[in-house]
């Protein structure tokens, strides 16, 4: 995605959230310190394919035939734990290191890649864990202003993320297993970041001009105040 359509977006979360840009692009520039060039051709199996973007919702323990499934099976933050107890393998696994770090090291070293995102509330974890990655494996990602080695593809959490990455590769159909976006489970804060993961995706569906199996009968309660439509 390039900057200036994802900038308006940005703007809207980093108000919304009371994030500091200038934090954002701090943890960019220590990621950028570990990221090594990773060739895009291992991503070329995207384009065409049907790809589940398995979610961290509780819905995920009953949702891996799906996954199963697909032809490209990206894995959210604790979805890849999901899957790998159901074995299911996994093409790609995406996270900010807030949660089950672990799964993404030792995927990473299976010859996994995994999308590692910076942001200024991860500065810590990245300084913590990038040196246990398999570094070949990493592929960068900045909600900021991307760099030579740090992408951005847009989104916001590593579920919306995955889905916009799948997009910028040529994914065809896009599945979300794994989706409980009205999960009453869950804190204020992720709450309001599930209901951007919402926006987003709706707001990636509008782009692609396509349906979302996700959205499906919510399309009147999605709030597109702050998206470019
Ligand atoms: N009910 C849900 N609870 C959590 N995540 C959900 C849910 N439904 C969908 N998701 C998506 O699955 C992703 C992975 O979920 P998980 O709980 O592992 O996330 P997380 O690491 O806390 O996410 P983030 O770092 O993006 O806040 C989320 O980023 C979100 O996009
Ligand atoms: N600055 C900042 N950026 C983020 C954060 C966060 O907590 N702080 N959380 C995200 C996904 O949960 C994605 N981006
Ligand atoms: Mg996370």
């Amino acid at each position: 995605m390039e900057l200036a359509e994802w900038e308006p977006v940005y703007e809207a979360i980093l108000r919304e959230f009371g994030f500091d840009r200038s934090a954002d692009e701090r943890a960019r520039d220590v990621l950028a310190e570990f990221a090594t060039p990773i060739s895009f051709d291992r991503f070329a199996e995207l384009s065409g394919a049907t790809v589940a973007i398995a979610g961290g919702g509780p819905s995920m323990e009953h949702e891996t035939a799906t996954a199963d499934r697909a032809d490209f099976v990206v894995a959210a933050s604790v979805a890849a734990d999901f899957l790998l107890e159901a074995g299911i393998d996994i093409d790609l696994m995406v996270t900010d290191l807030d949660k089950n770090v672990e799964t993404a090291i030792d995927l990473s070293h299976a010859g996994v890649p995994v999308a590692v995102h910076a942001h200024g509330d991860n500065i810590p974890a990245l300084g913590e864990y990038l040196p246990e990655f398999e570094q070949g494996q990493v592929l960068a990602t900045t909600q900021a202003a991307p760099t030579e080695s740090v992408y951005n593809f847009g989104g916001f959490t590593d579920g919306d993320r995955a889905a916009f990455l799948a997009d910028e590769f040529g994914a065809d159909e896009l599945q979300f297993p794994g989706w409980d976006l009205d999960d009453e489970d869950v804190d204020p804060v992720k709450r309001q970041k599930l209901a951007w993961a919402e926006r987003l995706l709706y707001w990636l569906e509008t782009r692609r001009d396509e349906r979302f199996a996700v959205l499906d009968g919510r399309r009147g309660r999605i709030d597109t105040t702050d998206l470019p439509l």
